[in-house]
Order: C-alpha cells, then sequence, then structure tokens
C-alpha cells in the first residue's frame, strides 16, 4: 500500500493537529477540452510553488485517457456522482445544471479539513497557500461583477447596478434594500463537512434551478458568513473594461478566464473585448505555463529520488510529499488543539 503523506489526524501526538490536510479542488466533466484547463491549472500551481495537492473531482463521463493525464500530472483523481437538479424543472439546459451543481460533491471530501476551490478555467499566478490560513467557520470568495450579458435578465442589469461601483447607478430605494454582496464562484475557500454535504443537497432539492446555477444557490446558503477577498484572488476578467479602476493587474495572483471568447485554449480573438492588450497578455501567459515542459510532473521524478522518495509508489500522492520536501518549511506543521474543557 502506498505511504501515507502526512500522518492521520488520529495517529499525532495528543494535543496536537495536523494542518497539513489541506488542498486545492478543481472540477472536470466529459470529454471535452476543459481538461487542458485543469493541466494548464496543476502546471500553475506547480509554478506558484504551492505546498499542496490538487485533487480532480471528475464526472464518470471523463475518459480514462484524460484521468491518466492528469494523474501523469500530479492530480488527485477522485471520481463523484453526478447531482441532477429538482425534477421537472428544467426541460432544457440539463447539462448545464448537472455539470454545475455537482460540485457540491467536493464538500464530501473530508479527509481534508480545508480546501480551495478553482474552476478548471482558472490560472494561478502566484502562491496563495496563505489562503489556507483564513479564520475557519466563513465562506471566501471574490465578489462578482454584474456588467456583462450574462446578467441582463436580472434587476440590477437592467438599471445598470453593479456591487462593484454602487454609488455609480444607486440601488432606489422603492426596489428595497440593495442585493445582498454576491460571489462568483469560480475560486472560493470553504471546509469540507459531511454535515454541511447533506444539507446543502437537501436544500437544492427545494430550490428551483437560476440562471448561474450553483453559483446562484452557493450565494443563496452561504450567504451569513460569506466574507469577500480582494479581488486578486479570483480577477473575474470583465472587471478590466467594466471597473479598470478596481483593478491593480500587476498584483493579480489569479486569473479566472470566464468572460465570453476567453478561454485560453479556444481563445480566437473575434468577440467582444478579446482583441484588447490586457487579453493577448493574459492569454500568452496562459499558454507559456501550459506549454512549459519543465512544469510537466513526470520532470520531477529525478529531484523525488534524490530525496530518498519512491517514485514507482502512487504518483496520485507524490506532489504534497515531494513539495513539501522541496519546500523550506517543515513536511508537517503542528497546532496546539484548543482545551476542550
Ligand atoms: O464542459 C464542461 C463545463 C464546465 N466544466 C467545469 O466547470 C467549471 C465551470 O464552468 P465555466 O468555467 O465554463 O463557467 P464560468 O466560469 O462561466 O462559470 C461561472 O458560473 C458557473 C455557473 O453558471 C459556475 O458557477 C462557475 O463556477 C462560475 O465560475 C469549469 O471551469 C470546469 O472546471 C467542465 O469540466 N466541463
Ligand atoms: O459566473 C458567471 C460567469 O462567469 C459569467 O461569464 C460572468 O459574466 C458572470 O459575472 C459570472 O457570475
Ligand atoms: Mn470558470
Amino acid at each position: 500500500m502506498a505511504p501515507e503523506p502526512f500522518p492521520a489526524a488520529d495517529k499525532l501526538p495528543a494535543g496536537l493537529v495536523s494542518v497539513s490536510n489541506r488542498a486545492y479542488v478543481t472540477f472536470l466533466a466529459g470529454d471535452g477540452d476543459y481538461v487542458k484547463g485543469v493541466i494548464g491549472l496543476a502546471k500553475g500551481l506547480r509554478k506558484a510553488k504551492t505546498a499542496y495537492p490538487l485533487v480532480v473531482a471528475v464526472l464518470p463521463d471523463v475518459p480514462a485517457e484524460h484521468r491518466r493525464m492528469l494523474v501523469d500530472q500530479g492530480c488527485i483523481v477522485r471520481e463523484i456522482e453526478p447531482v441532477y437538479p429538482p425534477e421537472n424543472q428544467t426541460q432544457f439546459a440539463m447539462a448545464y445544471y448537472v455539470i454545475n451543481y455537482s460540485k457540491l460533491r467536493i464538500w464530501e471530501f473530508v479527509e481534508y479539513s480545508k480546501m480551495i476551490y478553482l474552476d478548471g478555467d482558472i490560472q494561478v499566478y502566484d502562491n496563495i497557500d496563505h489562503l489556507f490560513d483564513l479564520p475557519d467557520g466563513h465562506f471566501y470568495a471574490v465578489m462578482d461583477c454584474f456588467c456583462e450579458k450574462t446578467w441582463s435578465n436580472t434587476p440590477q442589469f437592467k438599471i445598470g447596478y453593479c456591487q462593484q461601483c454602487p454609488d455609480r447607478v444607486r440601488w432606489p430605494a422603492e426596489m428595497g434594500p440593495p442585493p445582498a454582496l454576491y460571489f462568483n464562484a469560480g475560486m472560493f475557500v470553504y471546509e469540507p463537512s459531511i454535515s454541511t454535504y447533506h444539507d446543502l443537497l437537501k436544500t437544492l432539492k427545494v430550490t428551483p434551478p437560476t440562471t448561474f446555477a450553483e453559483q446562484d444557490f452557493l450565494n443563496m446558503y452561504f450567504r451569513d458568513i460569506y466574507k469577500p477577498l480582494p479581488h486578486v484572488y479570483n480577477l473575474v476578467l470583465a472587471m478590466l473594461w467594466r471597473h479598470p479602476e478596481n483593478v491593480e493587474l500587476d498584483k493579480v495572483k489569479v486569473v479566472h478566464y470566464c468572460a465570453a471568447g476567453s478561454k485560453p485554449w479556444r481563445y480566437t480573438g473575434k468577440e467582444e473585448n478579446m482583441e484588447r492588450e490586457d487579453i493577448k497578455t493574459l492569454v500568452k501567459k496562459w499558454w507559456d505555463i501550459y506549454n512549459d515542459e519543465s512544469l510537466d510532473f513526470k520532470k520531477y521524478p529525478a529531484v523525488a529520488r534524490s530525496v530518498g522518495i519512491n517514485t514507482e509508489a502512487e504518483p496520485v500522492i507524490l506532489q504534497p510529499l515531494l513539495t513539501a520536501a522541496l519546500s523550506e518549511k517543515p513536511k508537517v506543521q503542528y497546532l496546539t488543539a484548543p482545551s476542550a474543557a
């Protein structure tokens, strides 16, 4: 059996809690080209020298060949069951809802105490491991922008209101209180929990599907514990032309290629705003990482062997071992557990 990367919590000396049971997690559905996004993300995280592995939650329709490619990139592949929207609500767009709601399965990954979820169309350009140290008990994500056409059927869009600049068009008093802060669900910091997982699925069963699927649902479900993160942790590309005054591009750590036409592996430059120089540069940056063979996981075994790691063991567990071995920090950090008294 492959060795465990870190001591299990119940094998630690009394009073000590492992804080290494952390991981990034992304999600993959289908046999299309999103696998490129996930491979790019795995390589980007490696370039940023994260100390934590990337778990990929895959739906059953992800082909074996794509799973192998992910394992070869040091990812931990975990199959999840699809989650279906409430019956009779969605004659069309079924696939869209199944894909997005299935993301809720990641609350089941309770072998990790804290995870950072990243969409497959996200790239990480700088280390964000410090986000794991944020206090527990909250849901952390970056506030969305309401200005793109994707929002056109919302009251916000219709009156030109955006939470990114609430003073530009004020929310009219006759429309009641302004909408609660709303996050983009392409990136968030959360704590897996079986009780939350069951409650999420139970609540979903009685919640009619809406435009932004699980994103709307998560916003509703976590509204009381939501804490906004700065834009640098999830730059929604439309911010570049909708709210440039809120963006410091050179400080951005995480880019979300969610604007129409911006997915780097499908980029043609033809769609609206896609000819911008900043977009071209960001697309090129993504490709530079994707094409960088020195970031391939297979390049790492030589280094692994030199620090005494068995590279023939399950590749899926190599990344945390290796990155921990190569980082200056100790492999396992310990915290004194608060007294139970
Ligand atoms: O065929 C697909 C479609 C999607 N995905 C996965 O699902 C994620 C979400 O899809 P997109 O990134 O294409 O969607 P957007 O960024 O436009 O979507 C935003 O809105 C969605 C709901 O509308 C979700 O909330 C998503 O997390 C949020 O970033 C992808 O990154 C990818 O990880 C696949 O694996 N295969
Ligand atoms: O999740 C959605 C999606 O990414 C859209 O492309 C974007 O326009 C929205 O702001 C966002 O909420
Ligand atoms: Mn996305």
